[in-house]
C-alpha cells in the first residue's frame, strides 16, 4: 500500500462577530494509504464535518493542503464521493435512476447495455434489487443509506467519505448496515474515511482509528492501529483481546484524557 492522500498542517478558522476568528481545526496531519479504511472519531463539534468538507473540496482550509494522488485538492471532483448522515438521493428519481444518473454524469459514453449492467451490479451490491424502482420516500432510511452508498461507489471514486452515515438509523438496522459495509470493503478497492461518534463502529470497520481532541483548535490526539483480520465477526470480536484493547484505548482517550461535559 502506498500513501496517496495526505492532510498537511490543516487549519480552519471561521470568522466570528468579534475580533478573533474561531479556530475549529489546527495542525491536522495525516497520511492515508490507498485502500486504507480510516475512522475519524471525536466528540460533537470537534471538526469532523469541517475536515470532511475540506477533503471534499467543499470548504477551503485556512492553512495547509490536501494532496490526493500527487495533486492539491482545491475543489470537489469525481475522485471523491460522499455519503451524508441523511441520504441525499434525488427524491423524484427511483433508486435505479439515482445510481444511473450518477454513472452517466461521470461516464457519459457508456453504451446502454454496459450502463444497465453497471447500475444493476451496484443495486445488487447493497441488496436493493427488489426496491430498485422505488422512490426514496417509499423506502426506509436504512435502504436510502444503502442506495446512497451504491450511488457513491458507482462512480468508482478513489476515496469514499462518510459523515456519520448510520447515526440516524436505529441500532439494529445500523448493525445490518455495518455488516453490509464490511462486506463491501472486502469487494471494492476504495479508500474510506468514516466520520463517527461510535466507538464499536470505528473499531469494527477500520484499519486505523483517528481520535480528535476537543475544539476549539481541535487536532489529532492519537491514532490507533486496529490489528484485526478481515472478515471480522462482531460476535466473536467481543472476546478478542485486540478488539478489547482497541475499545479500551478509545474509551480512555474520550472519557479520561479528553472527556467532554454535556452542553
Ligand atoms: N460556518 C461556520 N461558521 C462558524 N463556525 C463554524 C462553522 N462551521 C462549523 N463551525 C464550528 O466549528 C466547529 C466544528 O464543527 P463541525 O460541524 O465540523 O464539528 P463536528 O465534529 O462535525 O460536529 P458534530 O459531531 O456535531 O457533527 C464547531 O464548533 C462549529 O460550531
Amino acid at each position: 500500500m502506498s500513501e496517496f492522500l495526505s492532510l498537511k498542517n490543516i487549519e480552519k478558522r471561521f470568522p466570528t462577530s468579534g475580533k478573533e476568528a474561531y479556530i475549529a481545526l489546527t495542525d491536522v496531519n495525516l497520511d492515508i494509504k490507498k485502500n486504507e479504511i480510516i475512522s475519524i472519531i471525536g466528540h460533537k463539534g470537534c471538526g469532523k464535518s469541517t475536515l470532511l468538507n475540506i477533503i471534499l473540496g467543499l470548504e477551503k482550509q485556512s492553512q495547509g493542503e490536501i494532496i490526493l494522488n500527487g495533486n492539491a485538492v482545491s475543489e470537489p471532483g469525481p475522485d471523491r464521493a460522499v455519503v451524508f448522515q441523511h441520504g441525499s438521493l434525488l427524491p423524484w428519481l427511483s433508486v435505479y435512476e439515482n445510481i444511473e444518473m450518477a454513472i452517466r454524469k461521470i461516464m457519459p459514453k457508456l453504451d446502454a447495455l454496459t450502463l444497465r449492467e453497471r447500475v444493476e451490479n451496484f443495486v445488487s451490491m447493497v441488496n436493493l434489487d427488489a426496491a430498485k424502482d422505488k422512490l426514496p420516500c417509499d423506502i426506509s432510511e436504512g435502504m436510502n443509506q444503502r442506495a446512497d452508498i451504491a450511488r457513491a461507489l458507482s462512480i468508482e471514486p478513489d476515496v469514499l467519505l462518510m459523515d456519520e452515515p448510520f447515526a440516524a438509523i436505529d441500532s439494529l438496522t445500523r448493525t445490518t448496515l455495518q455488516e453490509l459495509l464490511m462486506h463491501i470493503q472486502q469487494t471494492v478497492n476504495t479508500t474510506m474515511i468514516i466520520m463517527t461518534h461510535d466507538i464499536d463502529e470505528a473499531v469494527l470497520l477500520s484499519d486505523r482509528v483517528v481520535m480528535m481532541t476537543n475544539g476549539p483548535a481541535a487536532t489529532i490526539g492519537e491514532i490507533l492501529e486496529v490489528n484485526l483480520e478481515r472478515p471480522r465477526n462482531r460476535v466473536e470480536l467481543q472476546h478478542d483481546p485486540e478488539y478489547i484493547r482497541c475499545r479500551e484505548a478509545i474509551v480512555a482517550f474520550f472519557y479520561e484524557k479528553f472527556a467532554k461535559e454535556d452542553e
